[in-house]
């Protein structure tokens, strides 16, 4: 009674009423933006005027909150689909205003478009709010990184990270995934999140920092505790209307990740300071791995400023982060998916991975695409991190797109949006990867067969799937680690099927099937983890 008196109080109650006054005036003062766009119908306000009205801007705004998924799945349907492929708006708090939808038709001539005129840089900045959570905004301005991550994480140098990956995971696995915690019956229960990003944080830094460094257990907690830290402040960043809310209300949601980066920092710059000073004193040539790699980088482009450790420290840390927070979100949910099966398929799916692992053990030349690609591209397809993604911002005063419309069945008609400047688009990722019409029958079923079936009847549809399936993005700004990131997903989802039993605790189907696989929550357009959910696993060898 005490709590729950003291939650419903007065003060409380006239608190809250000044925060939704306050959201609703910030959102009704946002500079006028066009009203509404011609040919494009914004989904989640009145259809017939298809016009925000005084009241009508705030409140689809808030419900932009819980709505976005219900309404870019309503958008998709009605407008996106293969036979219409016509842009459509939500509203969203994100940016305050519209976001504009476009169909997968335009994704090949956006996504490629110049700088000058869709901007990536702003947009993606306001995916991961790293303005608010890294303290050196040069690191993101000036992202000279990713070209290290684009030259050593190719296609053709990512097989030398493989043999070095395998011993971190099973050093990381040893540690983490069984004893001291082990019962007689020889189960440990673990939470599923914390217990894969203890093992990607040990294998992301091996790749990204290297000895010493990824073996420090302290700096490993903080790494992980940083990226964590950076998906939750986001995800309620992004919740505040942009403006003086999100600039003065932002840095308290940052201030925990800054914390930890300021522990990380601790740790690594003596490291880096050192391996800075021998370069310049002429040594460490023999030296080949990320961080000199990354060190070399900054010391091409001539600027001393960007020789400092600490600079240099949070670009790699900035990495990290975006490492380990991929690969854990795609992991734990491939692990939900696979282990929540019910219990006859799930049989025979992880007898069918054991024997291509063995297979695959044996053999010198490994297979092209395998039941692990499948089960991983199968996870990935229905687990998008966000409901719409590849956000680019308009940077020119007007931008005319052309697209078609095939409403009527009568062919094509050509259709054309006209932009404005700081106008956001995205493209319908999530429903994208459930259009029957690509992935074939139950597209919100979990099969994780569905890709290798596809490749084997050589119908020539699997191309189609492949282009369809954009969980790294598409196009010049695609991301550069993805070679990296299946070959590690790859080997740890070997690792976990052959050396574990894995069982999901909770409630339990009469199929053996977890009972509550396939629920999501989302928040505004981010689909939130499950990062309670827990298991018990066995080492099987
Ligand atoms: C499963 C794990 C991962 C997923 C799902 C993922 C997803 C993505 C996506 C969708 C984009 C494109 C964003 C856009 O177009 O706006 C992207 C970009 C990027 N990713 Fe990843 N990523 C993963 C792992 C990694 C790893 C391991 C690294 C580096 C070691 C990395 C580094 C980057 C960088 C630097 C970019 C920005 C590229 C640019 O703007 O030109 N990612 N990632």
């Amino acid at each position: 009674m005490m709590a729950r008196s003291a939650v419903f109080s007065p003060t409380t109650a006239l608190l809250a009423f000044i925060v939704v006054l306050a959201i609703v005036l910030q959102i009704s003062r946002k500079k006028r933006q066009r009203e509404s766009r011609e040919n494009i119908t914004t989904v989640g306000i009145d259809s017939k005027t298809n016009r925000y009205g005084i009241t009508t801007r705030p409140s689809a705004l808030l419900r932009s909150l819980i709505s976005t998924s219900e309404w870019a799945r309503d958008g998709y349907r009605i407008f996106s689909k293969a036979g219409r492929q016509r842009a459509f708006a939500i509203p969203s708090m994100w940016t305050g205003s519209d976001v504009v939808v476009l169909p997968p038709s335009l994704l090949a001539s956006v996504l490629n478009r110049p700088e000058t005129e869709l901007a990536a840089h702003h947009a993606q900045l306001d995916t991961i709010q790293l303005p608010y959570m890294m303290s050196d905004s040069d690191v993101y301005d000036n992202p000279i990184q990713y070209d290290v991550v684009r030259r050593t994480m190719s296609r053709q140098n990512v097989r030398s990270l493989a043999a070095p990956t395998a011993e971190a995971l099973d050093v990381a696995f040893s540690a983490y995934w069984s004893t001291p915690h082990k019962n007689d019956d020889g189960w440990t229960v673990l939470n599923n999140w914390d217990a894969c990003g203890k093992v990607f944080t040990r294998v992301a830094m091996l790749s990204l920092v290297g000895p010493p460094l990824c073996h420090d257990e302290e700096l490993l907690d903080w790494a992980r505790k940083y990226a964590s830290s950076v998906i939750t402040g986001t995800a309620f960043i992004n919740c505040l209307p942009p403006g003086w809310m999100r600039s003065g209300a932002g840095p308290l949601f940052g201030l925990q990740a800054r914390y930890y980066q300021s522990r990380c920092l601790r740790i690594m710059v003596p490291v880096i300071r050192e391996r800075v000073q021998k370069l310049q004193d002429g040594g460490g040539r023999d030296v080949d791995d990320f961080l000199q790699s990354t060190i070399l980088r900054c010391s091409r482009t001539g600027d001393p400023g960007q020789m400092n450790p600490r600079r240099i420290a949070l670009r790699l840390l900035g990495l990290a982060t975006m490492s380990i927070m991929g690969l854990v979100y795609v992991f734990t949910h491939c692990i939900g998916d696979i282990y929540g099966m019910p219990s006859q398929k799930r049989e025979e799916l992880l007898a069918a991975l054991r024997a291509e692992c063995e297979r695959e053990a044996q053999a010198d030349d490994h297979g092209e695409f395998s039941l692990l690609d499948s089960t991983l591209n199968e996870s990935m397809r229905l687990n998008n991190i966000s409901v719409t993604s590849l956000a680019r911002d308009v940077a020119t005063d007007t931008l005319h797109i052309s697209g078609t419309d095939s409403k009527h069945g009568h062919g094509d008609d050509d259709v054309f949006y006209t932009l404005s400047r700081g106008d956001r688009i995205v493209f319908p990722t999530q429903n994208m990867h459930r259009d029957e019409d690509v992935f074939g029958k139950n597209p919100g079923e979990f099969d994780p067969f569905r890709f290798s079936r596809e490749l084997q009847t050589g119908s020539g549809r699997f191309d189609d799937m492949c282009k369809s399936l954009l969980v790294f993005g598409y196009g010049k700004h695609a991301c550069p680690g993805r070679h990296y990131a299946m070959q590690t997903l790859k080997q740890t989802l070997a690792y976990v099927v052959v050396n574990y039993d894995v069982a999901l605790i909770g409630p339990v189907d009469s199929d053996g099937g977890y009972a509550l696989r396939g629920k999501r929550q989302t928040l505004l357009n981010v689909n939130v983890p499950n990062i309670d959910l827990k298991t018990r696993v066995r080492r099987r060898t």
